[in-house]
């Protein structure tokens, strides 16, 4: 379960939230919407451990955010919209490596399923920097979609992607909650937000 409970965040002298509480369960998704500037990827970043709360406690499945654990990176899976790409690396050996670290079997199909599932089933063997931007946000989810976690956390994944693309999004979001795992997504897509919410946390209000 992710437990979120009287958060508190300023950043230059402005209040982005206070006294914020959410709990996500297990199946469940946490949606955070709100406008630009509000505060939505301070807050997951505060989950994922690359920014800290200056009050109040994250509490994941047990474990309070520290992203130099193996144990918490292990429960975690983040697309932020910030990930590095090696240049010689194809998607596909990015695969293999991130499942690899996960100790996931990359015999059989199973990485062209993935990328097939994303839409990139005839560009396996492209570089990421030789995909379109929203090519590559459907590899960066991928990735994030297909390795094992307990909590999912996603900001603003609609980004670059066209609406069959915002609908994969959502299919993978209800599939991951169907196994259980906990989801919390920062979204400016209404289309996604009631599609997955259980609950909702608005900032900037
Ligand atoms: N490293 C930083 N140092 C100072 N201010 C920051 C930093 N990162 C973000 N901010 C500021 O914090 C506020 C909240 O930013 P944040 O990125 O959390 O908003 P957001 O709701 O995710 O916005 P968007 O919808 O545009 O993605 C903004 O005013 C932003 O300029």
């Amino acid at each position: 379960m992710l437990s979120i409970s009287g958060a508190h965040r300023t950043l230059d002298s402005h209040t982005l939230f206070t006294d914020l509480d959410l709990t996500v369960r297990p199946g469940e998704c946490g949606v955070v919407i709100g406008p630009n500037g509000s505060g939505k990827s301070t807050l997951l970043r505060c989950v994922i451990d690359d920014d800290r709360l200056d009050d109040g406690t994250i509490d994941v499945f047990g474990m309070a955010p520290d992203d130099r654990s193996p144990e918490f990176r292990a429960l975690v899976s983040a697309e932020t919209g910030e990930q590095a790409s090696f240049f010689d690396l194809t998607i596909t050996e990015h695969l293999q490596l991130l499942w690899r670290s996960h100790r996931m079997d990359i015999a059989g199909g199973a990485v062209i399923a993935a990328l097939d599932d994303a839409g990139l089933a005839d560009l396996g063997d492209r570089f990421p920097h030789a995909l379109s931007t929203g090519q590559r946000q459907r590899f960066a989810l991928c990735a994030a979609f297909s390795r094992p976690c307990s909590l999912l956390v996603l900001d603003e994944p609609e980004r670059g992607l066209d609406t069959d693309g915002q609908n994969w999004v959502i299919d993978r979001v209800l599939t991951a909650k169907r196994s259980d795992t906990a989801v919390l997504l920062a979204t400016h897509s209404p289309l996604i937000a009631d599609a997955v919410a259980d609950r909702t946390v608005e900032l900037g209000r």
